[in-house]
């Protein structure tokens, strides 16, 4: 388990990171996410002993991390750092060798992970002839090679396209499945919310949201209703706790924001009469709608 406890950090006069605590477990794929500037980069430094927190402290397996974690650890920073003048070859075992790995080892698996995620380029070719995302695929393969039980991502999907995105996915599905604590900060809430086990969001650098992905949609309730009706959008606005978000005069598919699960009783009663629904569906927010919402709110959680 790797555990945050009470983390502070201050940048001059500006409070980066304030008393953050959460933890990750083995095994377990944690999201951090939060708008630029929230703090995720900054956490992640900290796990990593780049830059140390004013306050606070953090234990992986019960044991105060220091600098001797670092072979346990495989990192992916936001900032991508590789040789472009490297081969391929060369750089994945000049960074397997810093974790004190033999060369044959390191080409070994240097091999599989070419596979694995598919890297359009041989071992000889340079890193400046690859595409973006390919040097990116080669930097987290980077990350990999020594076989880190602690995986910490810094927006490992940007700048991948959908098809890479899913071979990113996937692998990082392999990792937990073969017990590997992942923690992975991201703005694209879609992959957070089909990946993680557990989101922590950050705000202004203090935690708001800090559980598994389960818990916290039902904290929110089924406050989403899509449904399809010929009444005109001025007849579930006056509803109270209906706002309309969006109405499809074409398909007559409503999409109702409700201020709390019940109101959907009322809703339903109110074109009961109606007769054939092809579409009733009241639903938990997404993720991305979650997030929205804890962005808007104020420091009193109203929205
Ligand atoms: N080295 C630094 N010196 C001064 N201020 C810093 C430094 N690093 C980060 N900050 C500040 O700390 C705060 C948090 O930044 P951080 O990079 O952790 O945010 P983030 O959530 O990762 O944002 P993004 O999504 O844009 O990458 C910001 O106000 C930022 O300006």
């Amino acid at each position: 388990m790797l555990e945050i406890k009470n983390v502070s950090k201050s940048f001059a006069d500006n409070e980066a990171l304030k008393k953050v605590s959460f933890c990750a477990n083995d095994g377990e794929i944690t999201g951090l996410v939060g708008q630029n500037g929230a703090g995720k980069s900054t956490i992640l430094r900290i796990i990593m002993h780049f830059i140390s927190a004013s306050q606070g402290e953090i234990c992986y397996q019960n044991q105060k991390v220091t600098q001797t974690l670092y072979n346990e650890i495989g990192f992916l920073p936001e900032e991508r750092s590789l040789f472009i003048n490297y081969t391929i070859q060369d750089q994945l075992v000049y960074f397997a060798r810093l974790h004190g790995l033999k060369k044959r080892v390191a080409l070994e698996r240097m091999h599989t992970f070419l596979e694995l995620f598919e890297v359009k380029g041989t071992p000889t070719t340079k890193i400046k002839m690859l595409s973006k995302g390919n040097q990116q695929k080669v930097q987290l393969i980077a990350a990999l090679i020594h076989n880190p039980e602690l995986i910490i991502l810094d927006e490992p999907f940007s700048g991948l396209d959908p098809v890479n995105a899913d071979i990113f996915m996937r692998n990082i599905l392999a990792l937990k499945a073969q017990g590997k604590m992942i923690i992975f900060s991201s703005h694209n809430m879609n992959n957070v919310e089909y990946l993680c086990d557990k989101v922590v969001m950050l705000k202004n650098g203090s935690v708001v949201l800090n559980n598994d992905i389960h818990t916290i949609k039902s904290m929110f309730g089924r406050t989403k209703l899509s449904l399809w009706s010929l009444r005109p959008p001025s007849f579930f606005a006056q509803i109270p706790g209906v706002a309309v978000k969006k109405h499809d005069p074409v398909t007559h598919m409503f999409d109702l924001q409700l201020s709390d699960a019940q109101v959907g009783k009322k809703v339903y009663s109110s074109i009961e009469g109606d007769g054939y629904k092809p579409v009733f569906n009241q639903n938990y927010p997404t993720l991305a709608e979650i997030f929205t919402r804890k962005v808007n709110e104020d420091d009193h959680g109203n929205r």
